[in-house]
């Protein structure tokens, strides 16, 4: 059975529409990540998901369940992009209210805290918190009852670049524990090395759903080939390595899938003239605005 479902999705806003036939699934353990740009429609089909929100028509199932239901709700949790807790309450007794919310008993509020690394300022108001903190208190509380689907809403935006790494080590424990993830971000690097799929929405419909290799391919953007040269060859290997860009020692070349095996012999056929080669293949931003491009056209 998968975690999540979404078949045919629509769902308008007077008129305007949101979101335009929507599909996908989101198997256990799976880490998906939903992209488009700003009013895409991706805080509208977590709404959805959450049971917050009716979809207009198509079908959404959360863990076999109609969403919002009881039986989805216990096996969900959900993080907003911007978590907002009592100022005056410490992380401990914030996190302790929440589990006797959900029925749980509150004596796992510092294991919790502990997880995400406020084990230490558990006791501190949560006002004295900075942002990265109060995401992490957010975090926790999402982690309460060992969800089988989290659904998180930009998750690691005004968290440093180590709490960030904190941030999808969890994830990625969880994923392995059987967890399904979807979550929404502008980050694209850190999507791009820490999901399974990723999912593109532009302008309320589904542009891509795929691994990343698969779009990749399906994108056949070129794939920059990386040449460093010795400083006394590098006019000579530009010129042999005709199609060339020239960056200082560096040459860029530029080719597709296909020739790449072809344009690496080029650079091994010049032997000593050259330092290293580097394949860069492109980014997820690149892919990203192909298909949002598509969208656009
Ligand atoms: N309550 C609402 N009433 C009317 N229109 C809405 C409402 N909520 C969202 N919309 C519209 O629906 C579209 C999708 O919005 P949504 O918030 O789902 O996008 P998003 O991808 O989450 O954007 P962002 O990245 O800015 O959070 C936008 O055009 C938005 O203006």
């Amino acid at each position: 059975m998968q975690s999540l479902t979404l078949s045919a999705v629509t769902k308008t806003y007077d008129g305007a529409t949101a979101l335009d036939a929507v599909g996908f699934t989101v198997a256990p353990g799976e880490r998906v990540a939903l992209l488009g740009h700003n009013g895409a429609g991706k805080s509208t089909l977590m709404k959805i998901v959450l049971g917050l929100i009716p979809c207009d028509s198509g079908r959404v199932e959360v863990l076999g369940h109609a969403p919002g239901s009881t039986a989805a709700r216990a096996g969900v949790s959900y993080l907003p992009e911007s978590a907002a807790f009592h100022p005056a309450l410490t992380g401990l007794e914030q996190l302790e209210y929440y589990l006797r919310l959900r029925g749980e008993s509150p004596a796992l509020a510092m294991r919790l805290l502990e997880r995400v690394n406020l084990g230490a300022a558990a006791r501190r108001r949560i006002g004295t918190y900075s942002k990265g903190m109060r995401q992490r208190v957010g975090l926790a509380q999402a982690l309460i009852g060992q969800p089988q689907l989290m659904v998180l809403d930009e998750p690691t935006s005004g968290l440093d670049p180590v709490s960030r790494r904190d941030f999808y080590a969890i994830l990625d424990e969880l994923a392995a524990s059987g967890t399904a993830i979807l979550l929404s971000s502008h980050a694209l690097t850190e999507v791009e090395a820490r999901t399974d799929r990723i999912v593109i929405l532009s302008g309320g419909r589904l542009m891509a759903d795929d691994t990343l290799a698969a779009l990749r391919h399906r994108a056949s953007l070129p794939i920059r080939l990386h040449v460093t040269a010795r400083p006394d060859t590098v006019a000579t290997v530009a010129a042999r390595l005709s199609g060339s860009r020239r960056n200082g020692v560096g040459i860029d070349l530029f080719c597709g899938h296909d020739d790449k095996l072809a344009r690496l012999g080029d650079i091994a056929w010049l032997g000593s003239l050259i330092e290293d080669v580097e394949i860069v293949p492109p980014s997820l931003e690149d892919i990203y605005s192909h298909f949002s491009r598509r969208a656009a056209e």
